[in-house]
């Protein structure tokens, strides 16, 4: 088992700059296209041997250093009792909206064995293929949160915020039901036989820093605490857009910090102290020529020399239309350059 990957979430030392990207599972992959062809993403996602076939795609053809599980951040809000449609093109779809009691209140914590045994039983087939680590992950309360109240993505997030703003009961009561369920989740992540977890709050960068202290910190922190209690895995936290939240993100506990690529990677070192990095280079940067690629990827390490351990990475997801050689690329210029 390569174990790059642990030991630089551990700061540990390693040979060479272990890397994996964030969805590399997916559709800028013609052999993701051609599994998905037939089927709706739903029922990819809940078909444990083709989620086992999409996640060794990119370990086998990137030659990465980790995996990370074929799912989706919705899938545990789905088995909290809620209908979920993805239509091709336009994101997922919550078409009953969570925006008051009542609804709150009919909102389940399942049991993750009994409402996501797909996810589960993936990652069981998962541990007796591979070759690297496996990283399970969830989405952050917060990030996870505005899909349901506002039914889907967004661009304003007006109906969190008015929320937030006019209902923080309300808003307090469907972050912790929703924390209670991801911690149950990750916990049965890991007992299935992850070896990593990360919490995506992808759009934790839309709030003032005060307001992610009071209304969405919080619960980031208590799931990471709790997992720490009963787990040994490293745990880490992407809060996408952050660069202004970097403090708050490293106060949560994690053991890893992910960052996008709205900030030098040297800056990012300094503000969250002695932890593990995770980044970021811009995704769109896979497109550059190889030798501008190289020179990048070049200065990105040297920025990160200071840290106590990094794990390469994009700054957010591959985007769809990246073409795959040069990710593979990307994948076989840090080994090179960081080989030590
Ligand atoms: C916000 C969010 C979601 N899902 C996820 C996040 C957090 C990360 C981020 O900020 O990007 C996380 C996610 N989604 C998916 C993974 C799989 C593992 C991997 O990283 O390779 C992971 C880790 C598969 C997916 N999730 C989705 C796809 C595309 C589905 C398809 O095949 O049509 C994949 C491969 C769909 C999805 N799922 C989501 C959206 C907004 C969309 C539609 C937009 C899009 O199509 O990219 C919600």
């Amino acid at each position: 088992m390569n174990d790059t990957f642990l030991k630089a979430c551990r700061g540990e030392a390693t040979d060479y700059t272990p890397i994996w990207m964030m969805r590399q599972a997916g559709r800028y992959l013609p052999q993701y296209r051609e599994v998905r062809g037939s089927i709706t993403f739903l029922e990819l996602c809940k078909t444990p041997e083709l989620c086992v076939e999409v996640t060794l795609q990119p370990v086998d053809y990137l030659g990465v250093d980790a995996a990370i599980l074929f799912s989706d951040i919705l899938i545990p809000m789905e088995a909290m009792g809620l209908e979920l449609v993805f239509h091709d093109g336009r994101g997922p779809i919550f078409p009953q909206t969570v925006r008051d009691q009542a609804a709150v209140d009919r909102l389940l914590v399942p049991d993750p064995e009994e409402a996501t045994g797909f996810v589960l039983e993936t990652i069981r087939l998962l541990r007796r293929e591979l070759k690297v680590p496996l990283i399970g992950f969830a989405g952050a309360p917060f990030t996870c949160a505005t899909y349901l109240i506002e039914g889907g993505s967004s661009k304003a997030f007006w109906e969190t915020k008015k929320m937030m703003f006019t209902a923080p009961k309300l808003f307090h009561a469907l972050m912790d039901k929703i924390s209670r369920c991801t911690t149950a989740y990750l916990l049965a992540q890991a007992r299935a036989g992850a070896h990593a977890l990360q919490l995506f709050d992808s759009w934790a960068g839309i709030l003032a820093p005060r307001d992610f202290a009071e209304f969405a910190f919080p619960y980031a922190q208590r799931i990471i605490a709790e997992l720490q209690q009963q787990t040994e895995l490293p745990i880490i936290y992407f809060a996408n857009n952050g660069a202004t939240l970097l403090e708050q993100a490293a106060a949560t506990g994690a053991d890893v910090i992910g960052i996008d690529w709205r900030i030098n990677i040297g800056e990012a070192i300094e503000r969250i102290g002695p932890r593990a990095i995770q980044g970021n280079i811009d995704p769109a940067a896979l497109l550059l020529p190889e030798a501008q690629l190289r020179d990048r990827i070049g200065d990105l390490l040297a920025g990160a020399r200071r840290a106590r351990g990094h794990i390469f990475n994009l700054g957010h997801g591959i985007h769809q239309f990246t073409p795959p050689e040069q990710a593979r690329l990307a994948v076989e210029i840090v080994h090179q350059l960081s080989r030590r």
